[in-house]
């Protein structure tokens, strides 16, 4: 018995590790064929152009987490390619990924074939817990449907009736900017535009006045949580693109998931009461005006309206928390960011400073003293800002240098050709603005130079034509939905401290940024001198125009 029991184990242990080897062997030559076989001999993306530095298990990873900006692999790589419409890199275990280098296949794959790619799956982990469940992360039949429920909001002509709103937020700005003007003589600019895009987001998406409940003051504070990540927070988010790590009970991972957590409980508050409040409303009957409209017009009344109450397919409550912590972040995020970059670069070149003064002194609208007569009133309105075509140049420039979004990546569904080439199902394309923007192969030798000018040339010049070589706010099904409210924002903002105060950054050149991050955002602080302007205006009778000197 014992000879047989002996016989039986020696037999299992030689069995088990046959099976071990044999499995070891089958995973061993599926390395070789992932790692080796296909990518160099079968993919159809082969014989694309592209680096060979990657490392062999991380891909390009390790060189986009120790390059220290989320952008600049991407723009050497553009830089070594400018005229290769396609650029190959590797992702994590040779995953074949593809960097959209012109405007041709920026507009088949975000317009013609939008719906053949999804968000990809690090995408989604390194910001998903950030920004909610919302449009951004809605995929195929469930976006369009999103869009279209939420697309009229964010026309122009409903953006313009909130200007009174945003005028008053950009006072309360000025203020603060003038204290530290008479004062410190120095402000620290992220933050504040962190605070007033959120004020205008509050208004717009909520109606509410997010700086009279301590709530703005908390949803800082979350974002920065965070998005302000140490050395150590930083490498955790890049291990996480690959492999999932946020539950590890680390200091980092626990800021980061309380400020998640927090962020959601305040928005469910906010909705559980807005719910009760409408549905009391419903039953007095004065829920809606005398024309039958909604009293209220922001978002999450127009969205509670329309789709949690709706009889057919309604939305949950949980829906709408998703959605609108998807726009208080995407909506915010992105808008302080232009704001901060568009400041930091324009004060580095007052000639671009002198013609938005003057511009906006020929469409009357004045910087005077607004201690005591604010020939301002409360701002300028929407007709007023939208005839300044400089403005709107330098804007549209200050996007083209610095865009606030990093770069979303798509996965292919299916195989797709795009320009000619199959690109197999499963591959990343990736879109970067900033490698769009600043190649010289569309924009010509003085792409990286700051010139609002470029934008004067006449209609059909090189690019017009070449619309979708300027991709700030993107373009197709997917592009920004916020683009209207993002830029009256951003413009009377700019307005407003452009006219009356003069800054100079402490520290010139590039700002340092976050990385990994889906978007460009500071690293640490950003401090501007500031004073008080003394610009002098005077008027050119032959042109009709004033002119600042
Ligand atoms: C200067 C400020 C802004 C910039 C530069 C910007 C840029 C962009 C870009 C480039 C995209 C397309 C991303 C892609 O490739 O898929 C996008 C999408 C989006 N943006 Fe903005 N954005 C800004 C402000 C806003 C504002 C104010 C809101 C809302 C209040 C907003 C909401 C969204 C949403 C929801 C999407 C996803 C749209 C979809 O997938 O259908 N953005 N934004």
């Amino acid at each position: 018995m014992s000879d047989f029991v002996s016989l039986a184990l020696v037999w299992w242990a030689s069995f088990v590790g046959s099976m071990v080897a044999t499995l070891s062997f089958v995973v061993f030559l599926g390395l070789v064929y992932k790692l080796c076989i296909y990518p160099e001999f079968i993919s159809p993306l082969r014989n694309l152009p592209g680096p060979k530095d990657h490392h062999i298990l991380l891909g390009q990873h390790l060189n986009q987490f120790k390059s220290g900006d989320p952008e600049e692999p991407y723009m050497a790589w553009m830089r070594r390619w400018p005229s290769q419409p396609l650029i190959r890199y590797y992702e994590f275990l040779h995953g074949d990924a593809v960097l959209i280098n012109s405007p041709k296949v920026y507009q088949e794959v975000m317009n013609n074939h939008c719906y053949s790619f999804v968000r990809s799956v690090p995408f989604r982990r390194l910001i998903g817990d950030i920004i909610g469940e919302g449009l951004v992360f809605a995929e195929g039949d469930t976006h369009r449907v999103q869009r279209r429920a939420l697309g009229g909001l964010f026309t122009k002509s409903n953006i313009r009736t909130y200007v009174p709103g945003f005028n008053k937020k950009a006072m309360k700005l000025v203020q603060d900017v003038d204290n530290a003007a008479r004062g410190p003589g120095k402000v620290e600019i992220k933050h504040l535009f962190a605070k007033v895009t959120l004020d205008v987001i509050g208004i717009f998406a909520f109606g509410i006045d997010l700086s009279q409940f301590k709530l703005r003051d908390e949803f800082v504070a979350c974002y920065s949580s965070m998005f302000d990540l140490t050395q150590y927070g930083m490498l955790l988010a890049a291990v996480n693109l690959v492999v999932p790590v946020r539950w590890l009970p680390v200091k980092e991972n626990n800021k980061f998931m309380h400020a998640s957590v927090r962020l959601r409980q305040i928005m469910t508050e906010i909705t559980d009461r807005r719910i009760r409040d409408m549905q009391d409303a419903k039953r007095c009957g004065t829920l809606y005006d005398n024309e039958g409209s909604l009293r209220k017009k922001d978002m999450l009344t127009y969205m509670v309206e329309t789709r949690y109450m709706a009889s057919h397919d309604p939305w949950t409550k949980a829906d709408l928390v998703e959605q609108a912590l998807n726009f208080l972040a995407t909506g915010h995020e992105t808008t302080a960011g232009a704001l901060t970059f568009a400041l930091h670069l324009l004060f580095q070149h007052p000639r671009v400073v002198r013609k938005i003064r003057a511009e906006a002194r020929t469409a009357s609208i004045f910087a005077g003293d607004f201690n005591t007569n604010d020939e301002f009133g409360g701002g300028p309105s929407f007709n007023q800002v939208d005839s300044l075509q400089y403005l709107d140049n330098v804007l549209k420039e200050c996007l083209r240098i610095l865009p606030p979004v990093a770069g979303i990546p798509r996965v292919a569904t299916k195989d797709v050709v795009i320009s000619g080439q199959v690109i197999p199902k499963g591959t990343t394309l990736m879109p970067v603005p900033a490698v769009m923007h600043h190649n010289p192969a569309i924009w010509g030798p003085d792409a990286d130079e700051f010139k609002p000018e470029r934008w004067e040339k006449p209609a059909g010049g090189a690019i017009d034509a070449e619309h979708y070589a300027w991709v700030g706010f993107g373009h197709g099904p997917r592009a920004c939905i916020g683009r209207a409210l993002a830029e009256l924002n951003v413009k009377i903002v700019l307005l407003q401290l452009v006219m009356r105060f003069d800054f100079r950054p402490v520290n010139t050149g590039k700002v340092p940024v976050v990385n990994p991050s889906g978007q460009l955002r500071p690293r640490g602080n950003v401090w501007m001198q500031v004073r008080r302007a003394n610009a002098k205006f005077g008027f050119n009778k032959e042109t009709n125009q004033y002119y600042c000197l």
